[in-house]
């Protein structure tokens, strides 16, 4: 990898402190492994909790990085999927301290702190202590430019997203609330709701179909879901359904938009992405923003797809050792991402789906493995983890059922298989919706989770018979964008392209600020 400019030869201390979750952990820890290996001078401390190292402790490292830990002062990943928003209310209200202490023990002085960029309060240590900050943003730069455009949003009256409402009758009826998910805005009807109308209105699921049906008279606030977004500079049109769902949740969008962007207290803007598939975005935001803004794309991803050889993988010797048994792009990979996924209903007509549709998988299910291999018998595996990216570049993997986490979606598309997607939260409604209408690489299973919607095990059946049969035209389309789509990002990693110029820019920037 080509050097920066030559420079003293004291090492330039960089402390990384993500955001404690595999969806954040992982960029970091390959951006950091880029930085690390692009010059020998740069020292990474890479902080986690005592937790977190036990997870990642033994994975390979260049030898000038190290972990160093801070107590377990955040609820135990075991169980951050049961009360992500009291999860992240720990983050953000009880790592500040001991990350300051640890700070203040280093022997050497950082030159740079690189923190996620949920962690607001890394902006008032780092500005206490004077070290330049760089936040990295591990969702996609369209749902970053999102959120920095959001006054638009609000301007064009796509803020608040009404896509589902509760309504209330004027009778008390305290558990009169339809399915959809994040409903945003209450009304009053004017009619008395009979009891029988209220069980009714209870188990329907689109509320525009249930508004038509009862008729109700006082409906003031349009619902605004299939209205259009076309004027984020840099993104293709999107309907207002396809914002991320955070931007939903009313507490949690605050919370976000005062962290977001923190231009004034922080210096540079770091992302994890592939520059072809979001280009017009990176270019706006680069003049418009005051951060200095480096992609560095997922390198070690990248040179892991390159390098991946079937049956490559120790610690998963059970699962290659099945996939070798497979047919080439046989089989579909399942997963929901690293620490939510959906209902256990869900999960039972999925498993009866997927068993009576008769195509082989591989299915991540923590915590259900057993109940879940006993209904679904020898078609597939169900195992509660494996090396997610080995095997997508497994030959035998021909899809991958995804919740489409940003990781996710650029693991996919680095290995070019077709993605079926069910978004779950956050940021995952648009990444589909790039993943289905603007790159074509994948079907939907359904526009978005909802637990009040019950996926029906016929449906699945045929979408996964239909998904998988190879030699159907509908099939080989994506199949053959998403190979096309696997060469553009593979351009990223060409001698003088996006991502040395963007690590090369980055690491000599950083450089300036070693003490000397
Ligand atoms: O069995 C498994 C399951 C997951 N992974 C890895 O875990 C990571 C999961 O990341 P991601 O796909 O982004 O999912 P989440 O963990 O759900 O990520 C969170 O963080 C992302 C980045 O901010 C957001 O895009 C997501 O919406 C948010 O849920 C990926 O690198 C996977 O390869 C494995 O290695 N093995």
């Amino acid at each position: 990898m080509a050097s920066p400019d030559k420079q003293p030869t004291a090492p330039c201390h960089v402390v990384a402190m993500p955001y404690p979750g595999r969806g954040h952990i992982n960029p970091m820890l390959d951006l950091c492994t880029a930085l690390a290996e692009n010059i020998g001078e740069i020292l990474v401390t890479f902080v986690v909790t005592e937790e977190w190292l036990g997870l990642i402790g033994s994975v390979s490292k260049p030898p000038n990085i190290s972990f160093a830990t801070i107590p377990n002062v955040v609820p135990s990943e075991k169980v951050r999927g049961d009360d992500n928003r009291g999860f992240a209310m720990a983050v953000m209200s009880k790592m500040e301290e001991p990350f300051d202490r640890l700070l203040g023990d280093l022997e050497l002085k950082p030159a740079v702190i690189i923190a996620g960029a949920f962690l607001h309060w890394a902006a008032n240590v780092a500005n206490r202590r004077n070290i330049p900050l760089a936040y990295m943003w591990t969702m996609s730069a369209s749902v970053y430019t999102i959120f920095y455009h959001f006054d638009l949003l609000v301007q064009n009256g796509h803020f608040p997203v009404n896509l589902s409402v509760v309504i209330t009758s004027n009778v008390d009826v305290p558990d009169f609330v339809p399915p959809p998910l994040n409903p945003i805005a209450v009304y009053r009807s004017v009619v008395p709701i009979s009891p029988a109308d209220q069980a009714m209105l209870r188990i329907q699921a689109p509320l525009r179909q249930i508004l038509s049906d009862y008729s109700f008279p006082r409906v003031e606030v349009p619902l605004n879901g299939d209205d259009i977004v076309d004027y984020i500079p840099g993104l293709p049109p999107l309907l207002v359904a396809d914002l991320p769902q955070i931007i939903r949740d009313q507490e949690s969008i605050s919370a976000l938009l005062k962290i977001i962007p923190q231009e004034s207290k922080s210096n540079y803007l770091l992302f994890s992405s592939i520059y072809e598939l979001e280009s017009q975005v990176f270019d706006i935001l680069k003049k418009k923003s005051a951060f200095s803004i480096y992609n560095i794309s997922p390198a070690t991803s990248y040179s892991k797809v390159k390098n991946t050889i079937n049956n490559s993988n120790k610690n998963d010797e059970n699962i290659f050792k099945w996939l070798n048994l497979q047919s080439p792009n046989s089989v579909l990979y399942i997963s929901q991402g690293s620490f939510r996924s959906v209902s256990r209903t869900h999960m039972d007509e999925i498993a009866i789906g997927l068993c009576s549709s008769g195509v082989r998988f591989l299915w991540i299910a923590r915590n259900e493995t057993t109940r879940l291999q006993e209904i679904c018998g020898e078609k597939g595996l169900v195992v509660d983890w494996c090396d997610q990216l080995s095997v997508l570049c497994h030959s035998s993997v021909g899809g991958f059922w995804t919740h489409c986490g940003w990781n996710s979606t650029k693991e996919a598309l680095l290995a070019g298989v077709p993605m079926l997607t069910l978004p779950i939260g956050m940021d995952q409604v648009t990444n589909a919706k790039a993943i289905v209408e603007d790159w074509r690489v994948g079907w939907r299973v359904k526009r978005e989770f909802d637990e009040g919607d019950l996926m029906r095990m016929g449906e699945i059946k045929e979408l996964l018979l239909r998904f998988m049969d190879l030699e159907s035209l509908e099939r080989k389309e994506i199949s053959r964008n998403a190979r096309e789509l696997q060469k553009i990002c593979e351009r990223e990693f060409a001698d003088g392209q996006s991502f040395q110029i963007n690590l090369n820019g980055f690491t000599k920037s950083i450089l300036q600020h070693r003490s000397i």
